[in-house]
């Protein structure tokens, strides 16, 4: 059976909500990535969380922090690049990723990812039915990484273009009663996040 190893993207400038880690924000009694973890610890063995700059700020939630190994900002492939080749030395088969500013990540994210494929993206429709990708939300083959590592090195910064060139396929997941994959980006955000805790 194939061994999977989760990561949580919290890199990234957060310059929508005024820099700083969007991660570590209080959300309904907890840092947010807080939310994220309680959701994708069940799902998955052992995760890390990817991010940069001094990894003891996040020394209380005991997880092991991976920090990006493509110079700068280059986004979050940079994240999933680093997970992957921890996953690798690990000896694990794939990598389950998740965004540290949805808190509300679907409970059956890693079954249903891994019920359509080796390598599958999440997607949700957006409020006109489209089905819109989430692409820091999936499952990825750790024998992938060296072409990874190729692309991110030759600029290539485009998540979800990148998967599907490499066949990875996409899982609609229900918007019902809200998107699982909502997303904080700014303060008003945070507020409406706020108000979602209070109902989950
Ligand atoms: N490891 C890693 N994660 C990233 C990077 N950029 C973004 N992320 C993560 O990817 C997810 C989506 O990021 P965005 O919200 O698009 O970018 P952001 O930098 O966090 O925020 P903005 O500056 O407001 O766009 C978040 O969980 C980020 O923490 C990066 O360069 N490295």
């Amino acid at each position: 059976m194939a061994e999977t190893r989760g990561i949580i993207l919290a890199g990234g400038l957060s310059s929508r909500m005024g820099g700083g880690d969007k991660a570590l924000l209080p959300l309904a009694g907890r840092p947010m990535i807080g939310h994220v973890i309680a959701r994708l610890a069940p799902q998955t063995g052992p995760l890390a969380i990817s991010a940069n700059g001094d990894p003891a700020r996040f020394l209380p939630l005991g997880l092991p922090v991976l920090p990006d190994t493509v110079p700068g900002f280059p986004g979050p492939l940079a994240g999933v690049l680093a997970g992957l080749d921890w996953a690798a030395g690990h000896g694990a088969d794939q990598l389950l990723t998740a965004a540290a500013d949805s808190p509300f990540l679907p409970h059956d994210l890693a079954a249903r990812l891994a019920g359509a494929g080796r390598f599958a993206l999440a997607a949700s429709p957006d409020q006109t039915g489209v089905q819109r990708l989430h692409p820091t939300f999936g499952l990825w083959p750790v024998d992938l990484r060296e072409a990874l590592r190729r692309a991110l090195a030759g600029g290539s910064r485009r998540v979800a273009r990148w998967a599907l060139d490499h066949g990875a396929v996409t899982v609609a997941f229900a918007t019902v009663p809200f998107d699982p994959f909502f997303n904080v980006n700014t303060p008003a955000d945070l507020a409406l996040a706020e108000t979602m805790a209070a109902r989950t």
